[in-house]
């Protein structure tokens, strides 16, 4: 077969091709049956509904220690005419779970008992008849429901099945699903040395992904070997899985309108083709076909796009077929900070960190590829941007789907502002000393950290804005920026910047004065960055201008970033901090020894989250992971600035 690029001719909305999948899937609840024990039951799905088979307490029973009476034997007892019973004729000790004896109808507490002696039990108070008594049946009466079909066992239910004698129950048998990743670049994680890997090679991790969300929601899966851009293979491995037990089969990759994407012509020479292409964002080449009545679905290759899929088509055929209802997200309300402008005509799922700033829980949007995986392991959740809006306005308020509990996203101290590996380090230690609290940090520069505080949009702004009149750091950008915030500055480290350099120092570059040279090429850091500032007053004390130096227009936003263009040789050098030359094994010259602040506005500073952000700060653990990553100084970290 030969390769012809596809193009999605008729894309489908989202609606229009879940309604096309569950139409040509419609089966609910039409697993197999299985039995399994009550033990191994949770998680799984009733194919039948459950009735107990013994009542529980099978019999009347004690619910205190104490002694157990008739209560009409009891009436009249009071404090100032205590009433004598016989223990053993009037009155039976029983402790709590015991049989009731027979002809006693109340229990009277232990605590509520004079002893006189062996043989005499007083009381000061009546009992009234059933008094903390278990009765039979009180909990589960035999042949009643305990649960109906579909309905899903959870840990407690165990209880609920054992109690009422009911040892194994009738499930759906979990929907199996055969994972193909395609694609020849594709390695085996578990077969190679990462040290060997080429360019070009990628890491199989989606078959991964799948799998353990396929088990997240009731299903299993196998995994079939990696599979290399050969279509007459995937179509072997597609016709296998299918003539075997599996229900749905998922490919990986090859979705798409690239040269060697197959995967539409294997289903098409297997099947039929249902939708191809979903006005989706992720998740747009999506393929949903049938071969011999299964779903067979091309999940594209990136990794959210995969993921969106999954969670738009495949979860929800999963649950239908155990005869579930499709999960929903907790929703809540958001505004996002930034506008967001989106393409009309795609749904959008935008991944946003979110926190709650003031009375407002704050959106952030995560950066948008599909091809990168952090931009959802990073998210607290999802704004879907609808195919109707050309996007979201600064400070519109919209819904967005939560990731996690809306208690931890109360519990986030939104850091914006310049970038510093030791935020990293601060996050870690947080989460060491179990405060609860996550860091979310966004690398802005520090203009950007104050225009945050000024907008009311974090709790924090991380900054080293040089006054190049008088040598002081933040306090006069401060002053100016945010005339009418009250706010404290702490302390968070002295760190040397410098040049970063490739290894062996190939350029024989020794100072800033080396920037003019012809032959090196610079790479510089956005403006508003606070090393931006750095680098002009140095350029400025050495009677450099901007024109003189090759690069100077290429910026990047981060240190970690100007590592990466040293690294790759996309320039010569940059101006960074030691920490980012070091993660990447790259050579530093130390420039300058500036100061790095935290700048907290004073109606946060005395939250419970602030106090324990620099009580962290302050720990001799954290300032010592702090110096062993090199070029900082610690001497007054935590400390109080103003
Ligand atoms: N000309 C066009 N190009 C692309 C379009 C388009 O409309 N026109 N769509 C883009 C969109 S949107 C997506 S999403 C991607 C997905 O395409 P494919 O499904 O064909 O994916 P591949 O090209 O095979 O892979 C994309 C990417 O993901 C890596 N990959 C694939 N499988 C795995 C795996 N199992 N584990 C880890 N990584 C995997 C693969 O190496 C590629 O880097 O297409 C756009 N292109
Ligand atoms: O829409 Mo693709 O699915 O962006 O990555």
């Amino acid at each position: 077969m030969t390769s012809t690029r596809n193009i999605y001719l008729k894309m489908k909305t989202l609606e229009q091709a879940r309604d096309i999948l569950f139409k040509a899937f419609p089966g609910f609840g039409t697993l197999d049956t299985e039995m399994v024990t009550a033990d191994q039951a949770v998680g799984r799905v009733l194919a039948e509904p459950v009735f107990a088979k013994i009542s529980s307490p099978g019999f009347h029973s004690a619910a205190m220690d104490g002694i157990a009476v008739k209560a009409e034997a009891t009436y009249g007892a009071c404090e100032t005419s205590p009433k004598k019973l016989i223990l053993n004729k009037d009155a039976f000790y029983v402790n709590t779970g015991h049989v009731l004896p027979q002809g006693t109808d109340a229990v009277i507490m232990m605590e509520h008992i004079n002893i006189q002696d062996e043989n005499i039990a007083e009381i000061e108070a009546p009992a009234f008849p059933w008094q903390y008594i278990r009765k039979m049946g009180e909990d589960i009466v035999a042949t009643e429901l305990l649960f109906p079909r579909n309905h899903m066992i959870s840990p407690y239910c165990t209880g609920a099945l054992i109690g009422g004698g009911v040892f194994s129950v009738p499930v759906r048998k979990k929907p199996e699903v055969m994972l193909i990743p395609t694609g020849s670049e594709l390695l085996d994680w578990k077969k190679i040395n990462i040290e060997n890997m080429k360019p070009g090679q990628v890491l199989e991790s989606n078959s991964y992904v799948l799998g353990n969300m396929i088990e997240a929601c009731g299903g299993k899966y196998a995994r079939h070997g990696l599979m290399p851009d050969n279509p007459e293979k995937i179509i072997k491995a597609v016709e296998d899985a299918v003539n075997n037990d599996f229900d749905i089969v998922l490919t990986v990759g090859g979705s798409s309108a690239g040269s060697e994407d197959y995967t539409k012509e294997v289903i098409k020479s297997l099947g039929e083709i249902l939708v191809h292409g979903v006005t989706i964002m992720p998740g747009k080449p999506v393929i949903i076909g049938m071969v011999k009545g299964k779903p067979v679905i091309g999940m594209p290759g990136y990794p959210v796009s995969m993921i969106v899929a999954f969670e738009q088509f495949v979860m929800p055929l999963i649950c239908r077929l155990l005869g579930r209802p499709e999960p929903e997200r907790e929703k809540v309300l958001v505004d996002v900070t930034r506008k967001i402008p989106s393409k009309l005509g795609i749904e959008e799922f935008l991944r946003v960190k979110l926190g709650k700033v003031g009375n407002r829980i704050t959106a952030s949007s995560l950066p948008r590829g599909a091809g990168s995986i952090t931009t959802i392991t990073d998210a607290d959740g999802i704004i879907r941007i609808p195919a109707n809006s050309e996007g979201i306005k600064e400070n519109e308020t919209v819904t967005a789907e939560l990731f996690k509990p809306l208690n931890a996203v109360h519990n986030t101290i939104v850091i914006v502002g310049s970038h510093d590996n030791t935020l990293d380090i601060l996050a870690d230690q947080l989460k060491i000393e179990n405060s609860g609290i996550t860091l979310c940090s966004s690398h802005v520069g520090s203009m950007g950290g104050l225009m945050a505080i000024k907008r009311g949009v974090c709790h924090v702004a991380g900054s080293h804005l040089l006054d190049t009149e008088n040598g002081s750091y933040n306090i006069s950008y401060i002053k100016r920026f945010l005339p009418d915030i009250k706010v404290k500055i702490v302390n968070l480290v002295f760190r040397d910047q410098g040049l970063i350099i490739p290894k062996g120092n190939p350029k024989n570059i020794h100072g800033i004065e080396d920037l003019a040279r012809k032959d090196i090429k610079f790479i510089n850091r956005q403006s508003g960055a606070g090393t931006r500032i750095l680098l002009d007053y140095q350029l400025n004390k050495l009677n450099i201008s901007p024109e003189m130096i090759q690069g100077y227009g290429h910026e990047e936003f981060t240190h970690m970033s100007v590592a990466v263009a040293v690294l790759n040789r996309t320039a010569d050098t940059g101006l960074g901090i030691c920490a980012a030359a070091r993660a990447l094994n790259l050579e530093f010259i130390p420039v300058v020894t500036e100061q790095y602040d935290l700048i907290i506005p004073e109606e946060h500073f005395e939250s419970k989250n602030i106090k324990i952000l620099i009580n962290t700060i302050k720990s001799m653990d954290f300032q010592t992971r702090v110096k062993a990553l090199g070029g900082y100084h610690t001497e007054r970290t935590g400390e109080i600035i103003i």
